[in-house]
């Protein structure tokens, strides 16, 4: 389904643990009001209290805390709860949304690399939040060891429950992030994440041209 707006957008950011999303989630937030909009900058699992809750059942805990078939129910949830309080309102205002992860998450480290599939992950996202999905979305691609690098450097040895799985699940989600954006060029980008800061924002506005003429 197509989300109600006046007039905004919907872009969510996505990647693996440790690509800059929430670094480039700021800095594009920054760099969208410079040009005079309106921006809700979101996250997901969380942004909306409901969905603030589960995020803490989610990333808490021991890492065989829930199955993959439950910990996918509760993204869904979540995602639920995310949409219907904060999203649509915000759409329908006219402002734009910007999303720190958002379904394609899930289709990658629950469909994919924890074997829920995606067509059941599509279904929980149809029962939940009618199938909305965003205008765009740019996901952050950087090498496996750099991006285990920042990520290492920023939680200091301490990943979450979900961020602390092996090199191998974190190189099935990357693979099926590149393999999402093939299936759906129009929708979803693939954005260098490699280089300075300033480097990668320009990436990203660049990947939005079109939405902001
Ligand atoms: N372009 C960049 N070059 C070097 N380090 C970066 C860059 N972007 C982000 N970082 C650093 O890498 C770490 C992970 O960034 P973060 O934005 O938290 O990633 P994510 O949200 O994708 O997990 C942080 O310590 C951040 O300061
Ligand atoms: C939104 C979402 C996140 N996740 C995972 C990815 C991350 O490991 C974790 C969110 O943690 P968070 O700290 O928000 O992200 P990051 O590590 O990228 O800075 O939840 C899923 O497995 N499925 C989802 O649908």
């Amino acid at each position: 389904m197509t989300l109600r707006r006046a007039q905004g957008c919907f872009i969510s950011l996505e990647g693996g643990e440790g690509v800059g999303k929430s670094t480039q989630a700021g800095r594009l937030t920054d760099a969208l009001r410079a040009r005079g909009l309106d921006v809700l900058l979101t996250r997901e699992p969380g942004g909306s209290p409901g969905a603030e809750a589960i995020r803490q059942l989610l990333l808490e805990g021991a890492g065989d805390r829930w199955t993959p078939g439950a910990e996918a129910l509760l993204f869904a949830a979540a995602r639920a709860d995310h949409v219907t309080k904060t999203i649509e309102p915000a759409l329908e205002a006219g402002r734009w949304v910007l999303c720190d992860r958002f379904l394609d998450s899930s289709r990658a480290y629950q469909g994919v690399a924890g074997e829920v599939g995606d067509a059941a992950i599509q279904n929980l996202h149809q029962i939940g939040s009618d199938g909305a999905l965003p205008d765009r979305t740019l996901v952050l691609m950087l090498s496996d060891e750099d991006a285990a690098a920042r990520a290492h450097a920023r939680d200091e040895g301490c990943p979450d429950r979900i961020g602390g799985r092996d090199a191998k699940f974190h190189a099935a989600v990357a693979q099926a992030f590149r393999d999402f954006a093939r299936d759906d060029p129009a929708r979803i980008r693939l954005i260098d994440a490699s280089g300075d800061e300033e480097a990668v924002t320009e990436r990203l506005l660049a990947a939005l041209s079109d939405l902001l003429s």
